[in-house]
């Protein structure tokens, strides 16, 4: 196993906080699209939205996926990446696509608490919980499409890290 690990799933699905420790566990290189993306332009995704609208974040979005993949490599996406037919063909056809799935009211719950409002700016404008279930309403499909795997991100993050290695059938750490 030597590809490039894609995880994706929502805001708040811990692509971030899982996929820098799975890295860890595996000995990979961990990189995330929004902060690659910050570090490249030194915009956040609020500041690329309001400059250049959710098309602007999304181009960029697919270039710096495209610009950071390599193997031994643990990605975190956004949680919009899988929106573009272009970025599912890409992430099913360089690697191995990871879906960290939990309910709506787990994602809210986890987003009041850490809102990181300059990288996640409001997708519709309704309350965070409202927003979860419309925005999981248009995407499950999607990332059910996309995923090799799909993994129960409720648990804690080293048991979600454990749940993949055995999902990738890679010896476990407990
Ligand atoms: N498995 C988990 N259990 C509990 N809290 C989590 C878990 N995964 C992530 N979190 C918390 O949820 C918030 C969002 O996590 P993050 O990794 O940034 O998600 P994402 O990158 O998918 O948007 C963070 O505060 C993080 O500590
Ligand atoms: O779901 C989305 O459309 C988005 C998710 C965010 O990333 P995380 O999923 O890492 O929070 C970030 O890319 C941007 O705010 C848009
Ligand atoms: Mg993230």
């Amino acid at each position: 196993m030597t590809q490039t690990i894609f995880m994706v799933g929502a805001r708040g699905a811990g692509k971030t906080t899982v996929g820098s420790a799975l890295a860890k566990t595996l000995g990979y290189k961990f990189v995330d699209t929004d902060l690659a993306l910050l570090c490249t332009s030194g915009l956040s995704v609020a500041d690329i939205v309001e400059r250049e609208g959710w098309e602007g974040f999304r181009r960029r979005e697919t270039e710096t996926l495209k610009a950071i993949c390599s193997p031994l490599t643990v990605v975190a996406t956004g949680g919009g990446v899988v929106l573009s037919q272009e970025n599912r063909d890409f992430m099913c056809e360089n690697g191995t696509v990871i879906y960290l799935r939990s309910p709506a009211s787990t994602l809210a719950n986890r987003l009041e608490d850490t809102p990181l409002e300059d990288q996640r700016p409001t997708l519709t404008g309704k309350p965070i919980t409202e927003e979860m279930m419309e925005v999981l309403n248009e995407r499950e499909a999607l990332y059910q499409e996309a995923a090799h795997h799909v993994v129960d991100g409720t648990q804690e993050p080293q048991t979600v890290v454990n749940l993949i290695m055995d999902a990738l059938a890679l010896p476990m750490v407990r």
